[in-house]
């Protein structure tokens, strides 16, 4: 398998303030000159109205970007130019704004969405709260709530931290999906306190999704809420990956003519992605699956402090394999990776079986580089945006909240998953699939349409429905 990474070293200088324009030249001439390629020169105004120009450079090898970062900053200072790497400039002032779907120009306009004309609205809820559904946010918005414990793969960052992150999930499902979203990065790592907060926040919103809260603490939290709110309550980090893992996996076995019940599949980090993705290919019929975490095979032989990991060993392992990473992946045919970054060697890679498929997952740094697996690996997957096959829940997420939302879903059930799985594996058709191509990437209009129409389907065929025609069953309108 030959991999093409895309990479990025794009930066921007801004030039503050109107005098400041003149020396737009000489700040182009300074990047040419260390090998810096200007890609766009554009005027920006703050919201002082200062002006200011933005010029945007690539450079091929970050030595160059040393030399034009020294060479700026000893001609100007930090009030005429701001350097930075677009990645920082796409962050500045965060990702979101609130937008508004009625102008407000007069006091007639104020005295409609504020008082007194709100008051009737006010009092058309009191009555039916149903019918926040149809005069609030309530409808199409979704809570994305996390604690900032298992941000990615880097950890127990948290709550500040973990923004950028949950900024970027809502801007996801905005994009992708409609659906209007909000990032809430919560000061507590307490699982009371958290049920607490989430279901105090429920009215508001029509659907809570969890993200990036560490296991086993995520499990209770998500349990409770689904028996404690009527609306859909959905831990991304576990059953988006899952959903999302099930669709690659039914493809990458396909491109290899492989068997589900006959793999061998060997899944490193047992926490809350790694429990639920088990789960799910143990339901879709893997019979070989063994468990790996810090301290080598889940097995039964060993009481473990952590109950989802006791469960896991009666469920997983059958041989009862012991030991290390390095010795349980031999003969694998798949190895799953969501746990942390350089967690598996080329030379585990060489003990695999024939034709072997490797899906490291953890992000930002997936378990093995995909250029140092690629000679050894027939189908090979990652969770970043830069490579080919991105095995990411951003293939789940946006759709399922928008077929739940749309059907007025309650909870988001095993049944729905499995569905999701098989319609985004279906969206790659037989022509297409290949090694480089297992999985349909979210710019594919087909994925969120057949996510999206996989979970209203079921959700009326299996009774989960409460809205027909984008009407409420209780409605009168
Ligand atoms: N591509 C995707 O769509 C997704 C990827 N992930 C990635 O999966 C990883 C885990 O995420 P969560 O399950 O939410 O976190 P978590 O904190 O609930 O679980 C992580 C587990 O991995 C284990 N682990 C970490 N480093 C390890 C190592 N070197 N060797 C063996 N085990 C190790 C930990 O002990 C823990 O049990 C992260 O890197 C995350 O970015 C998670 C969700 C979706
Ligand atoms: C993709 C994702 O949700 C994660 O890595 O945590
Ligand atoms: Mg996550």
């Amino acid at each position: 398998m030959t991999i093409n990474a895309a990479k990025h070293h794009n930066y921007i200088v801004r030039a503050i303030g109107g005098e400041k324009i003149k020396y737009v030249n000489e700040i182009i001439q300074g990047i040419e000159s260390n090998k810096g390629e200007i890609k766009k020169i554009e005027a920006a105004y703050k919201e002082n109205k200062d002006k200011s120009v933005l010029v945007h450079f690539h450079v091929n090898d970050l030595t160059s970007i040393a030399q034009i970062k020294d060479n700026l900053e000893n001609r100007f200072g930090e009030a005429d130019i701001q350097f930075m790497d677009e990645i920082t400039h796409l962050h500045l002032g965060g990702k979101l704004e609130t937008t508004l779907k009625h102008s407000i120009d007069t006091m007639a306009d104020l005295a409609k969405v504020y008082t007194p004309g709100v008051a009737q609205v006010c009092m058309e809820i009191a009555h039916n709260p149903e019918r926040a559904y149809d005069l609030t946010v309530k409808k199409n918005t979704v809570a994305v709530v996390s604690d900032g414990t298992a941000v990615l793969g880097l950890g127990d960052i948290g709550p500040e931290a973990a923004m950028p992150v949950m900024e970027g999930k809502a801007a996801l499902f905005k994009q992708f999906a409609g659906v209007d979203a909000f990032p809430i990065c919560l000061d507590t790592k307490d699982t009371e306190e958290i049920i607490m907060i989430v279901k105090a926040l429920a009215p508001t919103f029509g659907g809570i999704n969890l993200e990036d809260i560490s296991a086993p603490r995520c499990f209770e939290i998500e349990e409770r809420l689904k028996q404690e709110l009527d609306i859909p309550v959905f831990h991304d980090d576990q059953h988006g990956t899952a959903v999302t893992v099930l669709a690659g996996f039914l493809n990458a076995l396909k491109v290899c003519e492989k068997n589900i019940a006959d793999v061998k599949v060997v899944l490193v980090g047992i926490g809350a992605a790694g429990i639920a993705v088990s789960k799910m290919l143990l339901n879709a019929g893997v019979k070989n699956l063994i468990g790996v975490d810090r301290n080598g095979a889940i097995h039964r032989g060993e009481p473990y402090s952590n109950e989802s990991w006791n469960e896991y060993a009666r469920l997983t392992n059958p041989d009862n394999l012991q030991g290390p990473l390095s010795d349980v992946i031999e003969g694998a045919d798949v190895f799953i990776g969501l746990s942390g970054p350089g967690v598996l060697k080329v030379d585990y890679l060489k003990t695999m079986a024939k034709d072997p498929i490797v899906f490291a997952m953890a992000n930002p740094a997936p378990e093995i580089s995909p250029e140092e697996a690629a000679p050894y690996v027939r189908v090979m997957a990652t969770g970043r945006s830069d490579y080919p096959n991105q095995l990411n829940n951003v293939l789940c997420f946006p759709g399922i909240f928008r077929g739940a939302l749309d059907c007025g879903a309650r909870q988001i059930t095993e049944e729905m998953k499995l569905e999701v799985a098989k319609a985004i594996a279906s969206a790659v058709s037989d022509e297409e699939l290949s090694e480089t191509y297992i999985i349909p990437d979210i710019f594919n209009k087909e994925v969120v349409k057949r996510v999206r129409d996989a979970v209203v389907e079921t959700a009326h065929r299996t009774g989960m429905a409460r809205i027909r025609n984008n009407k409420l069953e209780s409605l009168t309108v």
